[in-house]
């Protein structure tokens, strides 16, 4: 692993060698229980995109289960015919008859910022007990809004803000967020006692005491709508699959870059890469770095 020092920080960089707890082999007799049950709850009217996109990735990247929980007062559909493997149901439906089966949730994707999305939020968040938590999008920005810490939490909280909810988060401007993303990354850890993933070119992951990796995998295609939907259910699905949470986290940061890295050397992108995309992108990396010996 490649360090350079400065006064006060080491920075890590991300590396593929490093990941040996997510890229591994499978058990000869393992079953989807031992690959984690993971929800995803937003979706609001609008935004149902938000979620399939984050469900069909962690679905392809190796969850064992996979459950959406629609922000919304009933199923928008009642199958996705795409991906026909998820089950749909709404947030609440979700909190009522399934919070001790799921491990992994993911809390924030397309969610919007209306009444019904406050109180699943509020629900959630004083529900689940000792499980992680990958907070996104207007999970995010709710939070920003309303000032709640939820510090003393049992759960492991991640948060993966852009840069604009970054400084939503820290009552800043964007400009100043990315004039010092290690610092800016490391406050809200400390703020939250969370993880954080700075999103933006060279994602900083900082731990909840402040420790700090540098991923530089990835190209400008990933600026486009959904991708980091997509890399919410990478990081949802590596939670569910390893307790080793540091290499859960710099592992699917590391494949969503190499995902969009790999379909620009087949020419589907930069340009006009979809989200889409990279999850059958991911899969034939993990795939590859997995079995490679
Ligand atoms: N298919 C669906 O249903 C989808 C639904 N989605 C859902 O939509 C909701 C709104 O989310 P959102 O991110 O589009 O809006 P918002 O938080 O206002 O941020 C936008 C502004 O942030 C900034 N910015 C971002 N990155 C930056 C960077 N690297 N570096 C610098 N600046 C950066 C940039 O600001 P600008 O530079 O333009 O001032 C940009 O305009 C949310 O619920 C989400 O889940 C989406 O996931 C898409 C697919
Ligand atoms: N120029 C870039 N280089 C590398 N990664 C990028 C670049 N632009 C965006 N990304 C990545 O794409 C994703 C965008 O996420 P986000 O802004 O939340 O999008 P959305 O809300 O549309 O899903 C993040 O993982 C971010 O790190």
């Amino acid at each position: 692993m490649s360090n350079i020092s400065s006064k006060e920080i080491i920075i890590k960089y991300v590396e593929p060698k490093n990941l040996q707890n997510i890229f591994k082999k499978r058990e000869k007799n393992s079953h989807k229980g031992d690959f984690g049950t993971i929800s995803i709850i937003g979706g609001n009217r609008g935004m149902e995109g938000s979620v399939l996109l984050a469900a069909r990735t962690a679905i392809k990247i190796g969850s064992g289960k996979v459950l959406i929980g629609f922000t919304q007062k009933n199923i928008p559909i009642t199958v996705d015919l795409i991906q026909p493997e998820l089950m749909l149901q709404t947030a609440n439906q979700i909190l009522k008859k399934f919070l001790i089966k799921i491990d992994t949730w993911i809390i924030g994707c397309g969610m919007g910022q209306n009444n019904i999305s406050n109180n699943i939020l509020h629900k959630a968040l004083s529900y689940i007990e000792n499980k992680n938590i990958v907070l996104d999008a207007d999970a995010l920005n709710i939070i920003s809004e309303q000032n709640t810490i939820y510090k003393n939490s049992s759960n492991t909280i991640i948060m993966t803000p852009h840069p604009s909810e970054a400084a939503r988060l820290l009552k800043c401007t964007t400009k100043e967020i990315q004039s010092n993303r290690i610092k800016s990354a490391k406050k809200i850890s400390k703020i939250y006692n969370s993880w954080t993933v700075l999103k933006g070119f060279e994602t900083i992951i900082s731990s909840p005491n402040g420790d700090i990796l540098i991923n530089t995998s990835g190209n400008p295609g990933l600026a486009s709508s959904g991708t980091g939907d997509v890399l919410a259910g990478m990081i949802g699905s590596f939670l569910g699959q390893s307790n080793d949470i540091q290499q859960a986290i710099s592992g699917a940061v590391w494949l969503h870059g190499k995902a969009a890295e790999h379909l620009a050397s087949i020419h589907k992108g930069p340009i006009g890469m979809t989200a889409s995309e990279l999850a059958e992108a991911a899969r034939e990396i993990l795939n590859q770095h997995s079995y490679q010996n």
